[in-house]
């Protein structure tokens, strides 16, 4: 994460009074990340991560988020529980934001993912989609093909500051892919919406915990499987790295079998999530907040994995065999 907003320490060490987690010893900014602001703490009872949420999150959606990780933990998905205060509220107010404290996961999220990574995502992803199944809240994916429209108009008169020609081909792919070709009937759940590597935590090669779910919603699970394989399975030099991405499905197939239908769709679905990230990341590229501890993130990057699967023919070239998955 990021820190937008600053706490003082006897601001917090207040805050921390309506809570059962002791005496405040340290907390610092995480400088990782760039949606929220959050501090890592350590109390006489532990470590915890507080969370002020920022400019994308709706204060209104908050209650989804903390519900669906504790449902998430309920049924066995490894990730942060949302701390209590004693009230029973996890949600409150901190320096003007919606806060929360949750428990803090043992586990480094890995810098230079490899197959081995790219396949625990397979299976956390899958049996996330699973745990959320009967999970009561919905919420819409205000990310969805209705809202890359919006973030396009607000960053388009400079698009072309970032590479010439943006612009033109931000506007041609967006009504390609809101010219009616998106699903509408594929299989729908909980999706995390964001699981990219630096939110999914290993302890050597093994998966420990998924965190940040503040993109979490109700939407296509296949859409999730195409946002993994754009943040999961290409090359630093954004080259496609398709041993990865079979490790990947193939791993998310033996716990969650893709139909034919989400197969077939996952060349379009892998557009709209390569577009999702370049549109939100270059209106954070173009909107930094003077004095902000955040390094934005790189909006080309997701122009060249557009590129990539605009050349895409099937689901084949993803490395899924003819047949469906088969390991
Ligand atoms: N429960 C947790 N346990 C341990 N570390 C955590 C936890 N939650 C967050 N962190 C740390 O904070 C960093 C940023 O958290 P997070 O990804 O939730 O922030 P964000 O601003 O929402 O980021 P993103 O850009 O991924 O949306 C993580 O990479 C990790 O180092
Ligand atoms: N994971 C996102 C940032 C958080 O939405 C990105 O890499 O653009």
């Amino acid at each position: 994460m990021a820190v937008y907003t600053d706490v003082a320490a006897d601001e917090l060490a207040d805050f921390l009074r309506q809570y059962d987690l002791g005496e405040l010893l340290s907390y610092k900014g995480i400088a990782e990340g760039v949606e929220n602001s959050n501090f890592l703490l350590h109390t006489t009872q532990g470590s915890f991560i507080l969370t002020l949420y920022e400019k994308r999150v709706a204060k209104k959606d908050l209650p989804y988020f903390l519900a669906l990780m504790t449902h998430l933990a309920e049924h066995g998905v490894s990730c942060p529980l949302p701390v209590k205060a004693k009230d029973g509220e996890a949600l409150r107010e901190l320096s003007g934001r919606p806060a929360a404290i949750i428990t803090f996961l043992e586990g480094v999220w890995p810098r230079k993912p490899n197959a081995t990574h790219c396949a625990g995502v397979g299976e956390g992803l899958a049996r996330m989609h699973l745990a959320g199944a009967n999970f009561a809240i919905k919420r819409a994916n205000a990310l969805s093909v209705a809202g890359w429209r919006p973030l396009f108009d607000a960053a388009a008169h400079r698009a072309d500051e970032v590479q010439p020609g943006l612009r033109a081909f931000l506007a041609a792919e967006l009504d390609h892919l809101s010219g009616g070709l998106w699903p509408s009937n594929l299989p729908e759940g909980v999706i995390h919406a964001d699981l990219f590597n630096d939110n999914v935590f290993f302890l050597g090669d093994k998966l420990s915990g998924i965190i940040d779910f503040t993109f979490a919603c109700n939407d296509m699970l296949a859409y999730d499987v195409a946002i993994c394989l754009n943040a999961w399975c290409f090359e630093p030099d954004h080259s496609f790295n398709v041993t990865k991405a079979r490790a990947f499905l193939n791993a998310y197939g033996r716990v969650r079998k893709l139909s034919e239908a989400e197969e077939a769709a996952l060349p379009l679905l892998a557009r709209g999530a390569a577009i999702r990230f370049l549109l939100t990341r270059l209106v954070d590229w173009l909107n930094v907040p003077p004095g902000a501890l955040v390094k934005p993130k790189d909006p080309l990057e997701y122009f060249r994995k557009l590129r990539f699967h605009q050349s895409v023919s099937s689901a084949r070239d993803y490395g899924l065999l003819p047949s469906g998955l088969v390991a």
